[in-house]
């Protein structure tokens, strides 16, 4: 089956000579959710802008559900919903006008019925004849994603799309993103909150300085980069790591009580055995001990630092 979306070459350099994209290549299925991770600046919004049609790109091409979208703009939009960042909304209409209205822009039939669902969908409806101005900020992002679902369109993006709301009002969003999907939207996301990747991406890719670097399915890039940790609770603390300990890589913490143990799960020796008689000869006893796998988060982490060795801000929830 042909991607939904076919990035073939996108790059951007911004008048005054900023390069925000260096060259991307990059195709998204029918019916996938895809999340785009990147730190602050990264160019996770240029490069939907560009897919969007509202920045030109200065290299390559873009088809969104076949239509080129600079050279078949009007089409290629139409098949396309956006929820931007900022809250833009006119203050002043009730809801379901500025919805009825959106869907109007692109050359839709009115469709009474299909707004209405769309507004119950999101839990609007109620709050159908209030103007947009009263509403809070939670359900005025929600008024931004019934804009863009108006025109029926089978491709979503969501530019942070719970930045700042609760999170209650976060797992209503993933639920709804859920039900799209499964009536064969094509789902890209920009996120912060990598827990919501984790939740809900079936891929992800991952964006620095303007590069894609890593684009994997998420449950093979958890397994294939993921970590475990082993935390033992030392029944005395420790002032400093021994030196007959020094062949694992082990970390000291809460005042030398905890000893932790990072080792990689999916090698044939993971070291715990060895590291935990040797513990045992040397007379180390500890009360109790635990493993947690990695999350997507610190997978994240990992490479920003790995590509950039900074630190990354504006990440984690
Ligand atoms: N219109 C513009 N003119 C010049 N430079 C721009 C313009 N828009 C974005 N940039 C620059 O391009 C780079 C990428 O920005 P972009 O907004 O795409 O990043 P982002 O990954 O979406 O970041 P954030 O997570 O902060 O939203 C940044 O250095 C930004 O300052």
């Amino acid at each position: 089956m042909p991607p939904v979306i076919d990035i073939q070459g996108i790059s951007k350099t911004y008048k005054g000579g900023l390069q925000a994209l260096k060259t991307v290549d990059l195709q998204i299925g029918k019916g996938e959710i895809f999340a785009l991770l990147g730190p602050n600046g990264a160019g996770k919004t240029t490069l939907i802008s560009i897919i969007c049609g509202i920045v030109t790109p200065s290299t390559g091409t873009v088809i969104a559900d076949g239509h080129d979208i600079q050279s078949d703009y009007r089409r290629a939009r139409s098949r396309i919903g956006l929820v931007p960042q900022e809250l833009t909304t006119d203050a002043f209409e009730t809801v379901i006008a500025t919805v009825t209205f959106s869907r109007g822009l692109f050359g839709k039939a009115p469709n009474p019925g299909f707004v209405e669902k769309v507004l119950r969908d999101l839990s609007l409806w109620e709050k159908r004849n209030d103007k947009i101005m009263t509403l809070s900020g939670g359900m005025k992002r929600r008024v931004m994603i019934a804009k863009a679902l108006s025109h029926e369109p089978d491709i979503l993006f969501l530019d942070e799309p719970t930045a700042g709301v609760d999170v209650e009002l976060r797992r209503d969003m993933w639920e709804l993103v859920r039900r799209l999907r499964e009536s064969g939207v094509t789902i890209i996301l920009t996120t912060h909150y990598i827990e919501e990747a984790e939740e809900m991406a079936d891929r992800v890719g991952v964006i620095l300085k303007g590069e894609l670097i890593l684009v994997e399915e998420k449950t093979a890039l958890m397994k294939k980069l993921g970590k475990k940790t082993l935390t033992l609770n030392l029944q005395d603390p420790l002032a400093s790591l021994p030196p007959e300990l020094g062949e694992w890589d082990l970390t000291l913490r809460a005042e030398g009580n905890e000893l932790e143990y990072v080792f990689d799960s999916n090698a044939e020796r993971t070291g715990v055995p060895s590291l935990l008689r040797r513990l045992s000869d040397l007379g180390f006893a500890f009360k109790d001990l635990n493993t947690r796998q990695s999350s997507l988060e610190d997978i994240f982490v990992s490479l920003v630092h790995r590509d950039t060795g900074a630190s990354v801000q504006g990440v984690g929830a």
